[in-house]
């Protein structure tokens, strides 16, 4: 198989050569070429991802035949096929397949390779049959994979996805698919590989790209190496941040947060652009000695026009001048007309002759043709007037009282803390909410004005310019009404991963509930599956966390652990004392376990005080808590409960998250213990 893939990496890599060497003669031909290496990178490119554990499985079915599954396809000189990619139909049973229902298997196997060797073997007889000398029954992939020692960087588990998660990632839903469960229970990794799997499998999704959305960047780098190393690499990572291309500025307090984020100011907001367009007004305007006037109604139903052919407020402003422009055109027209019927009158009247005959019969002498215009009038150039007029500063001036341009960020500005226009769009709001985003209208942007301002941007600009075939949203719990919107209008095919645990949320959304945050966008049409088994938090862990998950989330029931280790400690010590006692359980821990990844999860407040513990070559890393969503490590120093549950109103949520961080110890640091 690697001699396969050799063999094509070295043809892709001579065709893109090829490619590269053509000189192309017009732009047709330069923009072939340019879709050609386009092409052929990506196969290069994924060719180059498949190397590392190119075959990690291989199914026998009970009737004889086997395939070999890996990252991609390949065949041999022949045709015949050699390994089958892990998202092909074929691939199914590998995952699917259990003891119960075996789904003709007889047995699978788990190769685990080092560089190019096979270096383990591991099956799984799954038809009852006694093992026979081929087979290798032994500990589960899955262990190794889980007993590793985290890197800081999340794997991909491929090779070891299960059943339960398996078949999310190949759901034959096109449209809203959301995965919850307990902290650990693989949610991110499911919709990583969902990701993987729909751009294999629904190409038209493909064609537009797929956006994975995150809290931050912290989480993001973490996740970063999955889909590359599945050889996905037109994959867009981002945060709200990234998406609305501004970086916040100004930390907004949670109620004024809250407030930001919700829903119903995306109406306020739309009408209040609305009222910056008045109605009823007309319009004078005096071009050359003519003065001319639009009455209110005229300029109205321009309006209305213009609002049917665009809905953003500027590009509809354009439309609406070309509607005002054509109706002083035809002013101009019907003006034109009756002048020049009136001096033809006055001269037939004095001359008794008909002057465009007249004109016409000179040029013809002249041997000039003329069109035919007797009867008529001189040509009107509508076009020629039309086009002058469009560019018109003083037209545009005209404009500017009924329709003035508008810019996305001094309109919301404008529109937060517009206190008399917010009573009359938000009636159902307290005076007391209200006043909130006024409070925060002048303070720079605040990570809730994004969404805001992406709004704001939408209906003043017209949509966003990247839309994407597929979305998955992690940590979805901490979405505010305002960011589902700005989500949502960049996948207009609602073809999306969500992943989130309401218990872990930490942001003031007020949204609780699948329901509240997607059936605005598509009603009741969306999968929700619930992940119960835990791959990363211990037992133990999970038992000491119990008391805070009946406390955040009473109706949900703890996850179910594969995992065993120490129970917890807790140790107290003085606010003074707590930096050098964290600083020794780290090193104590680092000598003990070399290798492991440490994680020191602090409130925000704390995170200077810290700032001395030996990071020791990324192997250490201090984490304010409320940034430890969808974080592992291997040992948790959990520094001051207290202070984490009170730096905010969702602090025992941080809390909680922070005591499900670690794969095998957590010790908790207590300065008022
Ligand atoms: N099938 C699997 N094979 C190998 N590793 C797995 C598998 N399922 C989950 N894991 C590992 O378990 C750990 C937890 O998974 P993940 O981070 O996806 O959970 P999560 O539900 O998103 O957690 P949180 O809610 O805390 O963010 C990760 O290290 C992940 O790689």
């Amino acid at each position: 198989m690697y001699h396969r893939l050799d063999r094509e990496l070295a043809h892709a890599l001579r065709d893109r050569e090829r490619a590269l060497a053509t000189r192309p003669e017009n732009p047709g031909e330069r923009y072939a070429r340019d879709l050609e290496v386009d092409r052929l990178n990506r196969i290069v490119g994924e060719l180059r991802a498949a190397e590392r554990a190119l075959c990690f499985g291989r199914v026998d079915t009970t009737s004889g035949t086997s395939l070999h599954i890996g990252r991609l396809a390949l065949r041999d000189e022949d045709g015949e096929l050699l390994l089958i990619d892990w998202r092909a139909d074929a691939a199914r049973p590998f995952y699917a397949a259990t003891a119960a229902s075996p789904l003709g298997l007889r047995r699978r196997r788990h190769l685990r390779l080092e560089g190019r060797t096979v270096v383990g073997v591991s099956d799984e007889l799954l038809d009852g049959s006694p093992p026979t000398e081929e087979d290798v029954v032994g500990d589960g992939p899955l262990a190794e994979a889980l007993g590793r020692a985290r890197t800081g960087r999340m794997r991909e588990a491929v090779a070891t996805l299960r059943t339960e998660q398996d078949a999310i990632v190949r759901s034959p839903s096109r449209g809203v698919t959301v995965v919850q469960g307990g902290p650990g229970t693989g949610k991110t990794i499911v919709a990583l590989h969902r990701a993987a799997y729909v751009l294999y499998a629904f190409p038209r999704v493909a064609e537009r790209g797929v956006l994975v959305y995150g809290p931050n960047h912290r989480f993001l780098d973490y996740i970063g190496d999955v889909l590359p190393s599945l050889g996905e690499n037109d994959v867009r990572l981002a945060t709200a941040a990234d998406l609305v291309g501004v970086t916040p500025t100004a930390t907004d307090p949670a109620a004024v947060a809250a407030a930001k984020g919700r829903a119903e100011l995306a109406e306020a907001l739309a009408r209040w652009v609305g009222t910056r367009r008045p109605h009823g007004v007309p319009l004078t305007v005096t071009i050359g000695n003519d003065t001319m006037t639009l009455a209110g109604p005229v300029v109205d139903g321009a309006r209305r026009t213009a609002l049917r052919d665009a809905s953003a407020h500027n590009p509809a402003r354009e439309r609406f001048t070309e509607e005002i422009v054509d109706e002083l055109v035809d002013l101009m027209e019907e003006r034109a007309a009756a002048t020049l019927d009136t001096i033809d009158a006055e001269v037939a009247q004095v001359l008794g002759i008909d002057p465009d005959r007249a004109t016409a019969a000179d040029l013809r002498r002249l041997g000039v043709e003329t069109p035919d215009t007797a009867g008529g009038q001189p040509e009107f150039d509508r076009e020629t007037i039309r086009e002058s007029l469009i560019d018109d500063p003083g037209i545009d001036a005209l404009v500017e009282r009924v329709w003035p341009r508008l810019e996305p960020a001094a309109a919301l500005r404008e529109f937060l803390a517009d206190g008399a226009a917010l009573a009359s769009l938000l009636p159902s709001w307290t005076p007391g909410e209200r006043a909130l985003l006024a409070g925060g209208a002048n303070t720079g942007a605040g990570a809730a004005d994004l969404a805001l301002l992406d709004e704001a941007r939408h209906l003043i600009d017209g949509p966003p310019e990247h839309l994407f075939g597929h979305i998955v949203v992690d940590e979805a719990q901490e979405l505010t009404g305002m960011e589902w919107r700005m989500l949502m209008r960049r996948c207009p095919s609602r073809s999306m991963t969500i992943v989130g645990d309401f218990a872990q949320a930490g942001s003031p959304t007020g949204l609780h509930r699948w329901e509240a945050a997607l059936s605005p966008f598509v009603g009741d049409r969306f999968e929700t599956h619930t992940l119960t088994v835990n791959y990363r938090t211990t037992a133990e862990i999970l038992r000491a966390s119990a008391p805070l998950l009946a406390e955040v989330a009473p109706e949900q029931r703890p996850s179910r652990s594969i995992r065993h280790g120490a129970v917890p400690r807790t140790i107290g010590t003085t606010g003074a004392e707590a930096a050098g006692l964290v600083k020794r359980l780290v090193e104590e821990d680092r000598r003990a376990h070399p290798g492991e990844l440490v994680g020191v999860i602090c409130p925000r407040d704390r995170v200077r005080d810290l700032a001395a513990v030996p990071r020791e070559r990324e192997q250490v890393v201090l984490v304010p808590a409320d940034e430890s969503r969808g974080l592992e490590f291997d040992a948790v120093v959990l520094v001051d409960p207290a202070g984490i549950r009170a730096a905010r109103p969702a602090g025992v949520r941080d809390l909680y998250v922070a005591m499900t961080r670690a794969t095998k110890r957590l010790t908790v640091v207590d300065p008022a213990g």
